[in-house]
């Protein structure tokens, strides 16, 4: 494949990386200072850019029908414009807030363990993610997906970043620590014990290929998917 990518960056850089160990090739890199460019030379755009140009960044793909695969996490407000887009254009897109097969297990484990802990009053929840000091946005697009799936399956209404005194909101604690590449984890507390559940992620490299098997995944597909579709679970 053809492989444009919007933000070249950390992740850029990976992706780069073990898109090239694929057999794939990267047409394009574009970063904050690349001026003019055309998208249309490649078969599918990998967007891990910054909040403020995401939405951009696709819209502009779903325009000019090229299959978009985007993590940029912190532009959410604007995803059902682009998934009607998406879909005015016939077009191809994918979003997830992490591409990492580990953390897409652990996003099943965390509504399976919602469910069960549904009518457990006496235990307390909270999160926790840390991050490296680079990071722009706060709470994590991962921790934001993590407490979505457990107000689906709990009587929590919504998320607080770092202090909550409501009973239906999840607090969630958000660190910047050194290069820290991503670690998420969700306690439930009770007087009598406490139920961990975490993922650390060692690197960038489970995202990296996440995001490539997701744009080989992609590739001649009409819709908007997620990683779910991409890995079948
Ligand atoms: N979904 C997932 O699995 C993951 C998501 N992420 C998310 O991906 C995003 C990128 O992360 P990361 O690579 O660490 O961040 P970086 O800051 O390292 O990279 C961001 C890149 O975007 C570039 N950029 C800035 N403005 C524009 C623009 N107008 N058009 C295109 N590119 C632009 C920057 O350019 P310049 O270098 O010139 O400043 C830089 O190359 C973040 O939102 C992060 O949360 C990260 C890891 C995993
Ligand atoms: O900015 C990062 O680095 C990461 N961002 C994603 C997020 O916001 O959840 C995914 C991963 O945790 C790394």
């Amino acid at each position: 494949m053809k492989i444009a990518l919007l933000g070249y960056g950390r992740m850029g850089k990976t992706i780069e990386q073990i898109a090239l160990q694929r057999g794939h090739e990267v047409v394009l890199k574009v970063d904050e200072h690349t001026k003019n460019y055309d998208i249309k030379t490649a078969d599918i755009v990998i967007d891990f850019s910054i909040p403020a140009v995401a939405f951009n960044n696709i819209s502009n793909c779903l325009n000019n029908n090229v299959p978009v695969v985007s993590g940029t996490t912190g532009w959410l407000d604007k995803f059902n414009i682009a998934a009607e887009l998406c879909k005015q254009n016939n077009g191809a897109f994918i979003y997830a807030s992490n591409f990492s097969l580990g953390v897409n297990i652990f996003f099943e484990l965390n509504e399976y363990l919602a469910k069960m802990m549904r009518n457990l009053n006496e235990y307390q929840i909270s999160m926790e993610e840390i991050h490296h000091t680079k990071k722009l946005d706060a709470p994590s697009g991962t921790a934001i997906t993590l407490a979505e799936g457990i107000i689906k399956n709990s009587d929590k209404k919504s998320w607080a970043l770092n202090v909550t005194n409501k009973e239906t909101e999840i607090p969630i604690i958000a660190k910047r620590i050194n290069d820290v590449p991503g670690t998420h984890s969700v306690t439930y507390n009770s007087s009598i014990d406490t139920i961990d559940i975490k993922h650390t992620a060692h690197s960038r490299d489970g995202f990296a290929l996440g995001a490539v098997v997701a744009a080989e995944w992609l590739v001649g597909k009409t819709g908007v998917f997620t990683m779910k579709d991409v890995l079948g679970i």
